[in-house]
């Protein structure tokens, strides 16, 4: 089981391993917690993770090598492994946990130590919805029903 914890990322080194479609949308969440985010990823295509403030990129395409990964994650917090190579994203996870750096890998419902969870927020209050890996998709309609009763809370 994953434990929920709010965890500050303010000024934390958050490192996002490729930039397709679900690394965006990953980025776009973290983007309003984290303010040091860098992006390494083999194509950096036009995005809209393109206008987001602050972000840096690097175009660089990582081989299935033990040491260069190492020598990569070991300056970061927190990475986020969205590649479409679910062996190399399994790689890089197994790493990082070895070396104690959070990480969050997107093509595995296990092979991570940290997990995104769906958020629901107002400016009092945020829910963070978690099935633990096992349906996510699920998430949605709870967070469909949490919506209602924050909005009956502030009403
Ligand atoms: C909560 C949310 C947060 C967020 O991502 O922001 C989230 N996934 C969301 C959406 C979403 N996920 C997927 C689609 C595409 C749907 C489609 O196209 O069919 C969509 C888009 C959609 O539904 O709109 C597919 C998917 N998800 C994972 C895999 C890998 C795998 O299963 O192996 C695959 C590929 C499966 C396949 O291809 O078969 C894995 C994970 N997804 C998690 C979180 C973590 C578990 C959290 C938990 O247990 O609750 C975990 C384990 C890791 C992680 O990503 O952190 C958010 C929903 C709520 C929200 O809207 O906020
Ligand atoms: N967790 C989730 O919520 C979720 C949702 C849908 C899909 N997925 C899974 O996420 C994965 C990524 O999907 P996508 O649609 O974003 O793919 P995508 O093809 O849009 O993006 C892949 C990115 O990885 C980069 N990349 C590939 N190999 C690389 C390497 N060796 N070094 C550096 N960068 C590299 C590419 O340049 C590209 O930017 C898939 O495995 C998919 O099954 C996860």
């Amino acid at each position: 089981m994953f434990f929920p914890m709010c965890i500050n990322l303010e000024n934390k080194k958050i490192l996002v391993i490729g930039a397709g479609k679900v690394a965006a949308r990953k980025i776009k969440k973290i983007a309003d917690y984290g303010t040091d985010i860098t992006v390494l990823s083999k194509e950096i295509k036009k995005s809209e993770i393109l206008e987001i403030k602050n972000i840096k990129f690097e175009k660089k395409t990582l081989e299935n090598n033990q040491n260069e990964i190492e020598k990569i994650v070991k300056n970061y917090f927190l990475v986020i492994v969205a590649t479409n190579d679910e062996n190399l994203n399994e790689k890089i996870a197994v790493i990082c946990d070895k070396n104690n750096i959070l990480v969050n890998n997107v093509s595995s419902k296990t092979t991570m130590n940290a997990m995104f969870t769906g958020i629901v927020k107002n400016d009092e209050f945020q829910i963070s919805i978690s099935t633990n890996g096992k349906n996510c998709k699920r998430s949605r309609a709870m967070k469909e029903e949490i919506k209602k009763i924050l909005n009956k809370i502030e009403n």
